[in-house]
């Protein structure tokens, strides 16, 4: 398979030896008390846990748990390790911690660090201006969260690591206050196609195609300015308070449009050098777009420019104004 139509190019540099997974740290199932269901994962839900690390330790660290199954096939039950396996090779503060997995029966549980505030996504829509209610998150914030997403994604870059879905929704966050640190959490894109498994999943209906760049959904490739693309929507994402992309547009629509120079425009309220950050990303030329390292350090420099951070967040009304052009 030459590179253009080869869709494992890239990942197979980062897991060269491959992945043993009796290497994945053992949580034994006694030292886990499952607590409430957080919602339905890819496989199966994702239960609030808590961990004993130690039998005789007292204290009790909170967890997520995601679950596989009894009735899985050997297949994704190999997926599931799989994604477990791949998160186990990163460390790194903006990159979601494996703790370990339970394979000895079923249900087969995979443990995480609990980031208690939540994805990105629902984070942005619940923070929205009201009128009633004056901003709860400001410019500043806005930049702290997306420097922390792309602080993963340079380290994922300097791995050699294509993670192929970096969107708000698979973002987390370790608390909603302010201090609050952003984790990309979720690398089941990455694990589908390092499976194989890409194209028997639902083939180009399950892809996210309103975050992919035009090369990957047209030609297959994907390299690392794949994820400067994503990135980019995320930005657009966090900067329009978790608004979903092209709204209206289906994934049809949105091909036709972003492979012909069609672009999302930029979000009501949002400084205009961050916009121009955006497109940047969204460089019809993959060479072309910027490194995550690059945009960084755009990121940071905007951090300190008081005309960007003091800028104000529209209030809801006026983003209801924008976006249905009512006055
Ligand atoms: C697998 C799951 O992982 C987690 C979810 C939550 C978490 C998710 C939602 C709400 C809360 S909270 C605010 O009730 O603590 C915590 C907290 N920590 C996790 N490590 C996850 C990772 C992602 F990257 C995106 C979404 C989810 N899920 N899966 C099921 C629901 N979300």
């Amino acid at each position: 398979l030459s590179m253009a139509f080869n869709p494992y190019y890239g990942s197979e540099n980062f897991l060269p030896q491959g992945i043993d997974v009796r290497d994945l740290p053992k949580v034994s199932r006694e030292s886990l008390k499952l607590v409430k269901a957080l919602g339905q994962g890819a496989f199966g839900e994702v239960y609030q846990g808590l961990y004993r690390h130690r039998s005789g330790d007292s204290v009790e660290m909170p967890v997520a748990v995601k679950t596989l199954p009894e009735l899985s096939t050997g297949q994704s039950e190999n997926d599931f390790l799989m994604e477990a396996a791949i998160m186990a090779k990163f460390n790194h503060p903006n990159i979601v911690h494996l703790i370990g997995v339970c394979f000895d029966m079923h249900p087969r549980f995979i443990v995480l660090e609990l980031l208690a505030g939540g994805d990105l996504k629902n984070f942005l829509r619940e923070s929205r201006p009201k009128a009633e209610r004056v901003s709860a998150i400001t410019m500043k914030d806005l930049l702290l969260c997306s420097l922390d997403v792309c602080k993963g994604s340079r380290y994922l870059e300097v791995q050699r690591f294509i993670h192929r879905d970096i969107a708000a929704r698979n973002c987390l966050l370790t608390s909603r206050g302010p201090g609050r640190v952003v984790k990309i959490a979720d690398f089941g894109m990455a694990r589908d196609v390092y499976r194989a498994e890409y194209y028997k999943k639902g083939g180009k209906a399950m892809l996210p195609i309103k975050w992919m760049p035009p090369e990957a959904y047209i030609d297959g490739v994907f390299s690392i300015k794949t994820d400067v693309w994503s990135f980019g929507v995320l930005l657009w994402e966090v900067f329009s308070l978790g608004l979903m992309p092209y709204t209206g547009l289906s994934n049809r629509e949105v091909m036709e449009s972003v492979s012909t120079g069609g672009r999302l425009d930029k979000p009501y309220g949002c400084p205009l050098e961050i916009y121009l950050l955006m497109c940047e990303c969204w460089n019809p030329t993959p060479s072309e777009r910027p490194s995550f390292a690059q945009i960084f350090d755009r990121l940071q420099r905007f951090l300190q420019d008081p005309a960007i951070t003091g800028a104000p967040l529209p209030v809801l009304r006026s983003l209801i104004g924008a976006v249905t052009g009512a006055r």
